[in-house]
C-alpha cells in the first residue's frame, strides 16, 4: 500500500494515519472538524491536502451512525481503489451501505479490538493496534483485492487479522465491550450522589472496573444505537445474576443457619463464576492468559520515576509483561506494579533492592 485516505482524524484515524505514515505510507487526512484534521497533520499523521487522484485505501473512521453516508460518499467520487472502516458496530452500516446504494464489492467492514475511553487526535497513538484483534467481515461479494489491502492495514498496524461474520462479530462485541462499557458506567453512577467521606476511600479496584466510565457519551449512544438488541440480552442475563446475588446477600442477613449457608453458597457461586471467566480473557497479544508474579514498588509523585525504575529492570535484564498503577489517597506517592515471568521475580527484587527502591513485601 502506498497511499491511504483516513476519513475522521479522531482517536482511531490518527492512531491509524499515525501507524501508517510512519511505515512510509502517503496519509491524506479528512475531518468535518478543520481543527481536528489540523491537530492530527500537526502530529505527523499525514497532509490536509486531499489526494490528487484515488489512493489505494480509503480508511473511514467515523462515528457508526456515520459510517455508511462518508463510504458511499467517498465511494461516489472514487476516493480509492478499496474501502475499509473501522466503526464498533458491522452488520447495521453494512445493510444501511447497500441501501444507499454503495458498492460492496470494493467495501470491508472492519473493527479494530483496541481503543481507550478518550477520543479525538490528542489520545491517538501509533502503537494503539499492536498485538491486538482486527477484526475482518467479507463476505462472498467482498473482491480479493480489498481483503488483502485490509490485511496490509492489520499487518503495518501490527495487530492480528481474525475473520468474522459481522452479525457474529455484534453480538460478541455486546458481551465484550458494550455491555462492560455500560456496567462500568452504571457502577460510577452509583458514586455520583455519594457522600465525599465514602468518595475519599476510593482504591484501586473502583478505579480498575470505573475506567471506561469516563469515556464519551456521544460516541457510545452511537455504539449503543447501532446494537441495542444483543447489548439487552446481556445485560438481561446480568440483571438475572444480580437478582440472584442479592437474594443470596439477603439470606446472609438471615438468623436463621440453613439459610445463611444457601447465602454463602449463591455468593460463592457468583464469585468462582467471576474466577472461570476472568481466566478465559486472553493475555498479551491474543495469547492464553499469562501468570504473572506481581512486584509492588513504592514510588513518589516526581517526574521520571516510572522512568527510572523501567531502566533499572532494564538494566537487570528483566522485561515487564505489564504495569499499573495505583496512587495512595491524600498523598503524593504510589504504588507501582511490575508484572514480570516468574522466573525473573528473584532477579528484579534484588537488582531493584539494591538500587534503593522500597519493595511492599509479597
Ligand atoms: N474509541 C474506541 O475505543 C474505538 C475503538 C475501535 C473502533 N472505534 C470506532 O472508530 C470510529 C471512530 O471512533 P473514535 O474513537 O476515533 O472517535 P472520535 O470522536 O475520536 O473521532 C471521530 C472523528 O470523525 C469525525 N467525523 C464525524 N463525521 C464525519 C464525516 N462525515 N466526515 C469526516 N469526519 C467526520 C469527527 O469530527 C471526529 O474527529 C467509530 O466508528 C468507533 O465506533 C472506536
Ligand atoms: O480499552 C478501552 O478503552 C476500550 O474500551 C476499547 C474498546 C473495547 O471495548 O475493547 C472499546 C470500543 C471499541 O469498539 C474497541 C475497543
Amino acid at each position: 500500500m502506498r497511499s491511504a485516505l483516513v476519513i475522521g482524524s479522531g482517536l482511531i484515524g490518527t492512531s491509524i494515519a499515525l501507524a501508517l505514515s510512519g511505515r512510509g505510507v502517503r496519509v491524506h487526512l479528512d475531518d468535518d472538524d478543520a481543527d481536528r484534521r489540523r491537530t492530527a497533520a500537526a502530529l505527523g499523521a499525514g497532509t490536509e491536502t486531499p489526494p490528487d487522484g484515488p489512493v489505494d485505501l480509503a480508511v473511514i473512521a467515523v462515528p457508526p451512525a456515520r459510517i455508511a453516508a462518508a463510504l458511499a460518499a467517498a465511494q461516489h467520487r472514487g476516493a480509492a481503489r478499496g474501502y475499509v472502516d473501522v466503526g464498533s458496530v458491522k452488520g447495521g452500516p453494512r445493510r444501511e451501505l447497500a441501501a444507499l446504494g454503495g458498492d460492496l464489492t470494493w467495501y470491508l467492514g472492519s473493527h479494530p479490538m483496541a481503543g481507550r475511553e478518550r477520543s479525538g487526535p490528542l489520545a491517538a497513538t501509533a502503537d494503539l493496534f499492536e498485538g491486538r484483534p482486527w477484526v475482518l467481515t467479507p463476505t462472498a461479494e467482498t473482491d480479493t483485492e480489498v481483503l488483502n489491502l485490509a490485511l496490509e492495514l492489520v499487518a503495518l498496524c501490527r495487530a492480528v487479522p481474525v475473520v468474522m461474520d459481522a452479525d457474529a462479530h455484534d453480538r460478541a462485541v455486546a458481551l465484550v465491550s458494550h455491555a462492560p462499557q455500560l456496567l462500568s458506567s452504571l457502577l460510577a453512577a452509583r458514586l455520583e450522589r455519594a457522600d465525599e467521606a465514602a468518595v475519599r476511600l476510593c482504591g484501586q479496584g473502583i478505579r480498575d472496573v470505573t475506567r471506561l466510565a469516563a469515556s464519551d457519551p456521544g460516541m457510545w449512544i452511537d455504539i449503543l444505537s447501532a446494537n441495542p438488541g444483543p447489548v439487552a440480552d446481556v445485560l438481561a442475563e446480568v440483571a438475572t445474576d444480580l437478582e440472584r446475588t442479592v437474594h443470596a446477600l439477603r439470606s446472609l442477613e438471615s438468623a436463621d443457619e440453613a439459610k445463611r449457608e444457601t447465602g454463602t453458597a449463591g455468593v460463592e457461586t457468583v464469585l468462582r463464576r467471576g474466577n472461570a471467566g476472568r481466566d478465559r480473557v486472553p493475555g498479551k497479544h491474543g495469547t492464553a492468559p499469562a501468570r504473572y508474579e506481581t512486584i509492588a514498588v513504592f514510588v513518589s509523585d516526581r517526574p521520571g520515576e516510572l522512568a527510572r525504575i523501567f531502566a533499572d529492570a532494564g538494566r537487570a535484564g528483566v522485561n515487564i509483561e505489564d504495569v499499573r498503577m495505583e496512587h495512595a489517597t491524600g498523598q503524593q506517592a504510589g504504588l507501582v506494579q511490575l508484572m514480570v515471568e516468574p522466573a525473573a521475580t528473584a532477579v528484579l527484587t534484588a537488582a531493584l533492592r539494591e538500587r534503593g527502591w522500597s519493595l511492599r513485601s509479597p
